[in-house]
């Protein structure tokens, strides 16, 4: 037997995390277990039994949200029961955080720590931050998933919640928790294979955005996915997928990449990048004949793509499965959330292009199940995401792993809808010195097929005003922002008590409740989905007409992100934001940007509020004639203001409730 195998045997501690769902909101914050007690902020008695994730502050400070953990307040206790083998170390000096060490954990939300995952691996990011206030991976005994916290409302109720044994999450007696959940087999026919969703009345418009290529020699674009020379099957492929022609970031990225150069290309939202990178890498594979081996126990997959969230990268891998429809070549999905032993089974039938979320492909590699000798390609979608503060870290590990082709022996090819300058520095440091810079449209700027609005809110006033919204658009699917977990259960159960049928999706959700959640929002059982940042990047969720800013985020690039899961394709969208004058002024420069380069019509309040705001607002305001981006050309523009120039992490960072 196999030594993931065999952990996987031992008997699973079934937890669970808040369901948000109208199945029944009334389950929402019900001890599903009851076998745990939560903790209790009304009466001050500490958890008992498997008490929760730790969630500690460093410093000591008393955990003052509503929201409890099952954790002792200030997080000494958390730290204490957490003392397993994957004991997590926070940073120490900052506070407040979350240290949850696990390598799986791969989501936007951070919920990573920077230190003690056991096999080397740090988990990413922001929470481990806390001082003492961290726990282990090992997780308090209580793991994740245990969430014996409890939900005060603005009325002082205080539900309990607790384990509800859906076998996701075992605990090996080792205080680590393990994942067994196994996702439900994909469908086989192609019908479901090559199902998509039409382009819209503007896709054509895709034509005239200005494109700009940066660097030395650029190969020539192509204007017909003919002119790309696509295999046979692969081209086959293509056309069953509803594609007629490329969209620019195709045009130019598909011959950049074909051409071996290394590229960091930035494209609007939806507007088909996801393809640009696929494409040539399959092509390749290909003609070249490669071909997936189950004979071998070391998959050696000649590609490698890494994306921030689970429901990404398996949309990727989804894409991926898709184009290599009828082929040798075997692509393999891999991220936290879902049993390791189902995903390395996987890999072992044959692996050539290996997806991942960065927290487990360091797993599957640390576990030699994977060698990267014979890689070819390494792709980071999302790139600037994964180059911020969270993900940098793993990403030099990933790029520092044995085997790992140096940089002048692999392709590496960088995606997004933005590029904060900043981070295309630092992303120079993976690649070849002579890469491409592809810009499409404005770097940073929002899809111009989205309709956006503002709304002047006070924080109170916010959930009315979402229900007035919600009655308007039926059963239109719209996916409405939140800021924290625990807001995002609070609202979408509020939804639901409201007979609007909602789910929500967040990191402490688990998989398998991820799932369903994202299901129930696309099939339209549920047409409000509620979620967190872990949404806002790269979903392709057919017919969202709306995207609700509930809360802004407190970045720029969020924003842009966030509304570009709606307007996909050449579709039109809309998307409409609470703006609270009190928390939300740091971003009216960047707003105003963002809204007068894609044309949209700028409140006169929101530009008063940006020139009002502050030093930094003047300067902000939109400057003309800006086009090309490159950081190589010296930084002429930038689209973020004070606010948004740093990375997504380090602002999220010091936002208490983004865990
Ligand atoms: N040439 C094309 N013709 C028709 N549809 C396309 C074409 N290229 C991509 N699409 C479709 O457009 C949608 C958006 O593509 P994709 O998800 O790759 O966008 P993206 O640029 O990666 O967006 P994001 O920045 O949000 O990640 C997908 O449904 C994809 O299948």
């Amino acid at each position: 037997m196999d030594e993931w195998d065999e952990e996987e045997t031992s008997t699973p501690v079934a937890l669970s995390t808040q369901p948000a769902s109208c199945d029944g909101p009334e389950k929402l914050f019900s001890n599903g277990g009851g076998q745990e007690r939560s903790w209790n902020a009304e009466n001050g008695d500490s958890g008992w039994g498997r008490g929760g994730r730790g969630r500690g502050r460093g410093g000591g400070g008393g955990f003052k949200s509503a929201f409890i953990s099952g954790d002792d307040e200030n997080g000494n206790e958390g730290w204490k029961s957490s003392r397993g083998r994957g004991g997590f170390r926070g940073r120490g000096g900052r506070g407040r955080g979350k240290g949850f060490g696990s390598g799986d954990d791969d989501d936007g939300e951070s919920n990573g720590a920077d230190g003690g995952y056991e096999n080397g691996f740090s988990g990413r990011g922001r929470g481990g931050r806390g001082g003492r206030g961290g726990f282990s991976r090992g997780g308090a005994a209580g793991g994740r998933g245990d969430f014996g916290g409890g939900y005060r409302t603005k009325d002082e109720d205080v539900f309990a919640k607790g384990s509800a044994g859906d076998g996701q999450v075992a605990d090996d007696g080792d205080n680590k928790p393990r994942v067994t959940y196994v996702p439900p087999p994909l469908p086989e026919d192609e019908d479901s294979i090559f199902a998509h969703y039409e382009s819209g009345i503007n896709f054509d418009k895709y034509d005239d955005i200005m494109v700009d290529v940066s660097g030395s020699n650029p190969p020539q674009a192509i204007m017909t996915f003919e002119e790309a020379a696509l295999c046979e099957t692969l081209n086959k492929n293509v056309s069953k997928s509803g594609y007629v022609k490329p969209t620019p970031v195709q045009k130019h990225g598909i011959p950049i990449i074909s051409a071996g150069r290394d590229i960091m290309a930035c494209a609007q939202t939806g507007s088909g990048k996801t393809a640009a990178f696929l494409l040539p890498i399959l092509q390749k594979l290909m003609s070249d004949g490669v071909a997936a081996s189950r004979f071998s126990e070391l998959q050696e997959p000649e590609a490698l793509i890494v994306a921030p969230t689970r429901e990404l990268i398996n949309q990727i891998y989804m894409e991926a499965r898709k184009f290599s429809f009828g082929t040798c070549v075997r692509p393999v999905v891999v991220y936290g959330g879902i049993s390791t032993g189902h995903q390395l089974r996987e890999v072992e039938r044959g692996c050539n292009v290996l997806c991942g979320t960065p927290g487990r492909l360091l797993d599957v590699i640390g576990r030699g199940k994977v060698g990267l000798s014979k890689l070819r390609y390494f792709v980071l979608d999302e790139a600037d995401r994964m180059l911020d503060m969270g993900f940098e870290p793993d990403m030099r590990r990933l790029v520092g792993s044995p085997g790992m082709p140096s940089k002048e022996e692999r392709q590496t090819l960088m995606f997004s809808a933005t590029f904060p300058e900043e981070i295309q520095r630092l992303a120079a440091d993976f690649l070849r010195t002579d890469y491409l810079f592809l810009a499409v449209g404005v770097v940073g700027g929002a899809c111009t097929d989205v309709e956006q609005k503002f709304v002047q809110v006070s924080k109170f006033s916010k959930r009315e005003q979402l229900l007035d919204i919600l009655k308007t658009t039926g059963t239109e699917r719209t996916m409405v922002f939140v800021e924290t977990k625990r807001n995002a259960d609070f609202i979408a159960t509020f939804l639901c008590q409201e007979k609007v049928p909602t789910t929500s999706i967040h990191g402490d959700r688990e998989q398998r409740e991820r799932e369903q959640a994202l299901g129930d929002f696309r099939s339209g059982k549920c047409p409000v989905l509620v979620a967190t940042s872990v949404a806002a990047r790269g979903l392709d969720i057919p017919d969202v007409q709306h995207v609700i800013n509930f809360d802004l985020p407190n970045n720029i690039d969020e924003y842009v992100h966030r509304i570009g899961r709606t307007g996909r394709c050449g579709n039109t969208g809309r998307a409409v934001s609470f703006y609270d004058m009190e928390a939300d002024s740091q971003l009216a420069p960047s707003l105003v940007r963002v809204l007068s380069r894609a044309q949209q019509e700028v409140p006169s309040w929101l530009e008063e509020s940006a020139f009002s705001g502050g030093g930094s607002a003047g300067s902000n305001l939109p400057r003309k004639g800006f086009n090309s981006t490159d950081s190589r050309k010296g930084g002429a523009f930038q689209d973020h203001s004070s606010v948004s120039s740093q990375p997504a992490a380090q602002t999220a960072a010091d936002d208490e409730e983004w865990e």
